[in-house]
């Protein structure tokens, strides 16, 4: 039960100062004016009132304590003028909370210029009450920063969910239109409250039946719900879906009936969903058609699809997650030399979407390099919620870290403090169109998410594609507070084992700079050996290059040269390994296993000794979780308690298994501080996992 809720717990207020404080403050509310939006708010408002004091919340034309929802065009002229100046501060979809004076009484004021603003200051209001904030004196302006914040679902029709970790997916298309589940309602308020205003239903390994008219009204049924709550649907579109139609004989773009196809299924989308946000495109990225199958560019293809949308204010929202048969000796620099040329090139409505890491999610990667090197091009950040290569949903990680991490990062295209949350949110080059992309862990499991933990990714991204600049500690005491509890003892240290859960992964799964180590096409667990999956790039041995010499990869001039995609002075910097931050040591360089380190000790000894720190860490992440057992209901405890043992067993697990696998060609010794490996290395390499599809995906 509690889990479900996610963040929308609601506790009820047990301190009673707080309590009377509150109920002075909100005594009953009056919504002006009439909109689905205005009554989501009103009933959200409502429940969390109950929940909170166990009283009904009553509605009043006026007197002391009163909330007021409305749209700016609804206030009456008084308070209008008390709230013009800032009303002038927010976009269309901010807010205003006011403690104001009115008639010799206090009210309450929530206003914005649009009924999904006014709905988005509901949320907050409440959340103010979750973190036990003061209500006496309220004053908060605030405004999203980036436009379209929004959720990839890699969901596949049959339900299966590609990398999904949670169960199947929860568009039960085979029901739809007709049966509407509680758990859309619920997802759209989650959303909402975090400020999500977009979902992407479908997997970007697209099937074009989704575009069929019978698809497009159960599409339709999930749009409505989701209108109140300021949601938008987009779907991916597969490239060769006129072909696959039967309706043309090809899917070229530049051929003028394809192009009238796109038109017209855009029109067709658009007569029962008027506000259909667009469409997600992966196009010639693993067996996905696209506009390369007929010699004509990403270009053409985004545009052909931007032109169809374009005169209903739709937009596209095409991935530069490609491969590239002109760098075959490194992924890395693929997706920059497909895309950059094209600076410039896209339509108004194109977003350009880019994985925070040229590699692929994972648990440490250096920023793209195309942030910052298409000044000209809207670039949409994709980051993954779900947790592919960071040990599926039985791993706490807390991902805000991770995006905080690249969102902070420097490019310097422009000098200093050129951050890639600068490129995002359009403030460095001036960019209209701005967007941030989080690729769902959302399933059937009860609670969402599979590990409890899980949902504050989700809720941390949203906050993120809210406001780039937010601490990823900031958030972590938010959700912790309204998931669980405001007691500062638990508090305190369950942030600090959030904050550090990061650090912690990268240790144990991919330190100093190592990735995509992970086992075969699942991605669990090690597999540092596997060297026969079709495509060189995608073979662990491809990325960590260990042999007797050394390991790591050399992307400096000697090597694949990708680091001359990036700007001064990174490219100077990172060209030498003693002046490359060790974190991204390997990633850059392949040093001999006696490289000496910082510290004084060989590179052999600091991968070992930074391998055991991460499973000491996880360690202390059962100790501090097992010290929480008052704060947290039964259910909870027990299971995050479960979790974190399988986290440590496989901290361990990836620990000795990497350090058996690179000890051969090292031929050095464990560090005495590191317990040798349990079992012998064939061991390791004979574990076999045999996933459902999806999280092994069918294009394989
Ligand atoms: C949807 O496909 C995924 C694929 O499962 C995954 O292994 C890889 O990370 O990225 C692909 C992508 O982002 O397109």
């Amino acid at each position: 039960q509690n889990d479900y809720k996610l963040w929308l717990q609601y506790d009820s207020i047990e301190d009673s100062e707080l309590k009377q404080s509150y109920l002075d403050a909100f005594k009953a509310i009056n919504v002006m004016g009439n909109s689905p939006s205005l009554d989501v708010s009103h009933k959200e408002i409502s429940k969390a009132y109950h929940s909170f004091f166990n009283e009904e919340l009553k509605t009043a034309e006026s007197g002391d304590g009163l909330l007021i929802l409305a749209n700016i065009d609804q206030l009456p002229a008084n308070m209008r003028s008390d709230v013009k100046s800032d009303i002038e501060n927010i976009n269309s979809e901010g807010y205003i909370i006011m403690s104001l004076e009115q008639n010799g009484n206090k009210v309450i004021l929530i206003t914005a210029k649009t009924d999904i603003g006014v709905l988005y200051g509901s949320f907050r209001l409440i959340k103010e009450m979750q973190l036990h904030n003061d209500l006496s004196n309220l004053a908060i302006i605030d405004s999203p920063k980036i436009q379209k914040r929004v959720l990839n679902h890699w969901d596949n029709l049959d339900r299966t969910v590609e990398r999904g970790y949670a169960g199947f997916s929860i568009w039960d298309w085979h029901l739809l239109p007709e049966l509407i589940k509680p758990e859309y309602t619920d997802y759209a308020r989650a959303n909402a409250s975090i400020g999500i205003n977009g979902t992407v239903l479908t997997n970007v390994n697209a099937n074009s039946l989704i575009l069929t008219e019978q698809y497009i009204e159960k599409v339709k049924a999930l749009a409505e719900v989701f209108r109140p709550y300021g949601i938008q649907v987009y779907l991916t579109a597969r490239f060769s879906a006129p072909l696959e139609s039967g309706d043309v004989d090809t899917a070229d773009p530049l051929n003028a009936e394809v192009r009238q196809w796109w038109k017209d299924k855009a029109d067709e989308i658009y007569a029962e969903i008027p506000d259909f946000g667009g469409f997600l495109v992966k196009a010639n990225s693993e067996g996905q058609p696209g506009p390369n199958n007929y010699d004509r560019t990403h270009v053409d293809g985004a545009n052909m699809l931007a032109e169809a949308v374009a005169p209903h204010n739709g937009i596209v929202m095409w991935r530069a997650f490609v491969y590239s048969e002109d760098d075959p000796e490194d992924r890395a620099k693929q997706a920059y030399s497909e895309f950059v040329p094209f600076d410039g090139r896209f339509k108004e409505n194109v977003l350009v979407q880019v994985k925070n890491g040229p590699i692929d999610f994972q648990p440490r990667e250096p920023f793209h390099p195309v942030f910052g090197a298409m000044p000209n091009t809207p670039l949409m950040m994709e980051f993954q919620i779900t947790q592919e290569y960071l040990g599926f949903a039985s791993h706490l990680v807390f991902l805000p870290k991770l995006f905080e991490e690249t969102l902070e990062e420097d490019t310097y295209v422009n000098g200093e403090n050129s951050t890639v949350a600068k490129v995002i949110d359009g403030s460095l080059s001036n960019k209209k169109l701005t967007g941030m992309a989080g690729v769902a862990n959302i399933g059937t499991a009860k609670n969402w998410t599979g590990h409890p933990f899980g949902q504050s990714s989700w809720y941390g991204f949203g906050r993120l594609a809210w406001d780039p600049y937010m601490s990823s500690e900031e958030i972590a005491e938010e959700w912790l507070k309204m998931t669980f509890t405001n007691e500062e003892a638990f508090i305190y240290p369950v942030t600090d084992l959030m904050i550090k859960s990061r650090e912690a992964v990268v240790k144990y799964m991919t330190p100093l700079g190592l990735h995509h180590i992970m086992d075969t096409g699942h991605h669990y667990g090690p597999g540092p050996w596997v060297s026969n999956l079709s495509r060189p790039e995608w073979n662990p041995v491809y990325y960590h290059k260990a042999d007797e010499e050394g390991i790591g990869f050399d992307r400096t001039q000697s090597g694949s040269d990708a680091l001359s995609q990036y700007a001064n002075p990174i490219a100077e910097k990172y060209s030498s390994p003693e002046t490359t931050p060790e974190k991204y040591l390997l990633w850059f360089h392949h040093l001999p296993w006696d490289y000496e380190m910082d510290n004084g000790e060989t590179l052999w000894h600091n991968l070992a000794t930074t391998y055991q720190e991460g499973v000491e860490d996880v360690e202390e992440m059962v100790d501090t979780w097992n010290n929480m057992e008052e704060y947290v209901d039964k259910e909870r405890f027990e299971k995050v308690a479960m979790l974190l043992q399988i986290q440590l067993k496989e901290s361990k697990w990836w620990r000795d298994a990497c350090l058996s696998y690179f000890q051969q060609f090292s031929g050095m010794e464990i560090p005495e501080s590191v317990p040798q490996p349990e079992h012998d290395l064939e061991y390791y390499k004979s574990l076999e996992f045999p996933f459902a599809p999806g999280i092994r995906p069918s294009w394989e």
